[in-house]
C-alpha cells in the first residue's frame, strides 16, 4: 500500500452537510429473504452513529449478493436491522438514483438517515472500470451533485473498481469511515517491519488463493513461520513428495488442487519457513475416526491431528503478530472442529496482536467466547484475500486520487 495516510472522519467537519456513506450490508440472506447475519450491518454502526451524533444527514448506500444469485435481495429488511442497532428510524427508498430517490435525498435533514436500495440493481454498477470511467457512469453524474462529502466504509467491497466505491472519490472530497480505517489500520500491522515475528497460519478450502498470500507474504519477507493446516497442508505435503493415499489424492484432483503442486514446490525449494502437519485426524470408509501420522495417512483427511495442535501452539506462543486465515479442518462437522479450535485459542492466549480472516474462524472464536481477546477480525472476504496476496485495492487507491484532489493529503 502507499505511503500516504488516508484521510478520515477527523479531516472533515460534516455539521449540516450531506454525506454519501458507502457500506458493506452484503449479508447471507435465509429462503424467506431474512438475513440470516447481522454481523456486516453491526460494523458500521460507529460510522453512521458518529455522523449523525455530528451533525450530518446521512444517505448509505450498499450492495448486497450478485444478480442472478438467490441473495440478491432489496435492502429493505437490511434498513429495519440498522433502525434496530441505531435506535433510531432509518428511512429507505426503493430506488437508487431515480426522481424518487434524488427528492428524497434532498429532503433529508442533519441527524436523519436514508439508505438507498441494493446498488446493484443498477446494471452500471455490475461492471468493474477505473476511477476515469466510473465517474462518467449516470449514479456518479446523477447523485454526486446532492452531496459534500463520500465516505468510504466498504472494507468488504474495497477489491471492486465499480462506480459507487470508485467514481465518487473522483468529484467529491472524500475520506475513509471507521470501519474502514480500523481495517487499513490493523491490516498494516502485518507489513510493518518493525513488529516481529510474525506467524501466519493458512487454511481452509481456497487453496489457490492461500497460494497467492504466501508467494506475496514469502517475496516480501513479511511471514517469520507460515503454519499451514487444511487442504493447503495436502498440497504442500504432495509438493514434499509425501504420498496422501488413494481418497485424499482423489479429493485433490477432483479440486483441482493437484495442478498446484508445481507453484507449491518452487515456494518450498526457495526456503521459505512453511510448514506442514505432523499428524492428521482421519476417516475411513467404515467411518472409523483415527489419528494418522502426515507420512502413512490411510484415511479421509479432515482435521490437523494432536502433535500438529501441539507444535504449532508452541510456534505461535512466539509470535508478536499471528495472521490467521481459513480453519484447519471440515469444522462443519464438531468431530473436526478441535484443530481450528486449539490454534484459535492458541493464538488468542499468545499475547502477540491477532488478526483473523473469514467466517469461519469468526464463528469459533465466537464460540470459544473470547472475542473480547481479538485484535482484529477482518470483514473483507475477497478484499482481504487480495490485501493479503499485495494487490492494490481500488477503493483505497481511489480515496489516495481523491485525497490529493481536494486537499486531504495527510502524509
Ligand atoms: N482438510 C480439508 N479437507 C476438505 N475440506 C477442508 C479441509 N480443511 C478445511 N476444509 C474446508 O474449507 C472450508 C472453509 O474454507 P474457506 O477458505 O472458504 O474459509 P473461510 O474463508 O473462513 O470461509 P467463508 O468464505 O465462509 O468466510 C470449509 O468448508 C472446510 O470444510
Ligand atoms: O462479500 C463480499 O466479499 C463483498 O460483499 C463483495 O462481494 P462481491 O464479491 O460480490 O463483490
Amino acid at each position: 500500500m502507499s505511503q500516504l495516510k488516508l484521510p478520515t472522519l477527523d479531516d472533515i467537519d460534516v455539521s449540516g452537510k450531506k454525506v454519501l456513506l458507502r457500506v458493506d450490508f452484503n449479508s447471507p440472506v435465509g429462503d424467506n429473504e431474512e438475513l440470516l447475519d447481522d454481523s456486516r450491518i453491526r460494523a458500521h454502526v460507529p460510522t453512521i452513529k458518529e455522523l449523525l451524533e455530528r451533525g450530518a444527514a446521512v444517505v448509505v448506500v450498499s450492495h448486497q449478493g450478485r444478480p442472478g444469485e438467490s441473495d440478491f435481495i432489496t435492502l429493505e429488511p437490511h434498513a429495519a436491522k440498522l433502525s434496530a442497532l441505531l435506535g433510531q428510524s432509518v428511512q429507505f427508498v426503493e430506488d437508487v438514483m431515480g426522481p424518487e430517490a434524488r427528492r428524497r435525498i434532498k429532503n433529508l435533514k442533519p441527524g436523519e438517515v436514508l439508505l438507498l436500495d441494493n446498488v446493484r440493481f443498477l446494471a452500471e454498477e455490475n461492471i468493474n472500470a477505473p476511477p476515469e470511467v466510473q465517474e462518467k457512469t449516470y449514479l456518479v453524474r446523477r447523485l454526486a451533485k446532492l452531496f459534500d462529502y463520500y465516505v468510504n466504509d466498504a472494507f468488504a467491497t474495497a477489491h471492486r473498481s465499480q462506480p459507487s466505491i470508485v467514481g465518487f472519490p473522483m468529484v467529491l472530497p472524500s475520506v475513509m469511515g471507521r470501519l474502514m480505517q480500523k481495517e487499513v489500520e490493523a491490516l498494516s500491522k502485518i507489513f510493518n517491519p518493525k513488529v516481529s515475528p510474525k506467524v501466519f497460519v493458512l487454511g481452509g478450502g481456497k487453496v489457490p488463493d492461500s497460494l497467492s498470500i504466501i508467494e506475496n507474504i514469502v517475496e516480501n519477507k513479511v511471514a517469520d513461520r507460515i503454519l499451514t493446516t487444511g487442504l493447503l497442508s495436502e498440497l504442500f505435503l504432495v509438493a514434499k513428495g509425501i504420498d496422501l493415499g488413494e481418497s485424499n489424492m482423489k479429493f485433490l484432483e477432483k479440486k483441482g488442487i493437484l495442478s498446484l503442486v508445481p507453484k507449491a514446490r518452487k515456494l518450498l525449494l526457495s526456503g521459505a519457513p512453511i510448514d506442514v502437519p505432523l499428524d492428521f485426524v482421519t476417516v475411513d470408509e467404515e467411518g472409523n475416526v483415527k489419528v494418522e501420522p502426515a507420512y502413512n495417512v490411510t484415511g479421509l483427511i479432515r482435521d490437523i491431528g494432536p502433535a500438529t495442535i501441539r507444535s504449532y501452539s508452541e510456534l505461535i506462543k512466539e509470535a508478536k503478530v499471528v495472521v490467521m486465515r481459513g480453519p484447519a479442518g471440515v469444522m462443519e462437522d464438531p468431530r473436526f472442529r478441535k484443530g481450528t479450535k486449539e490454534l484459535v485459542r492458541a493464538a488468542l492466549e499468545s499475547g502477540a496482536f491477532t488478526i483473523f480472516g473469514g467466517g469461519h474462524l469468526t464463528a469459533v472464536i465466537e464460540e470459544l467466547g473470547m472475542k473480547d481477546r481479538v485484535g482484529h477480525i477482518s470483514t473483507g472476504g475477497g478484499a482481504l484475500l487480495a490485501f493479503l496476496s499485495g494487490k492494490e485495492l481500488p477503493a483505497l487507491k481511489a480515496l489516495e486520487i481523491s485525497a490529493r484532489k481536494f486537499g486531504l493529503i495527510k502524509g
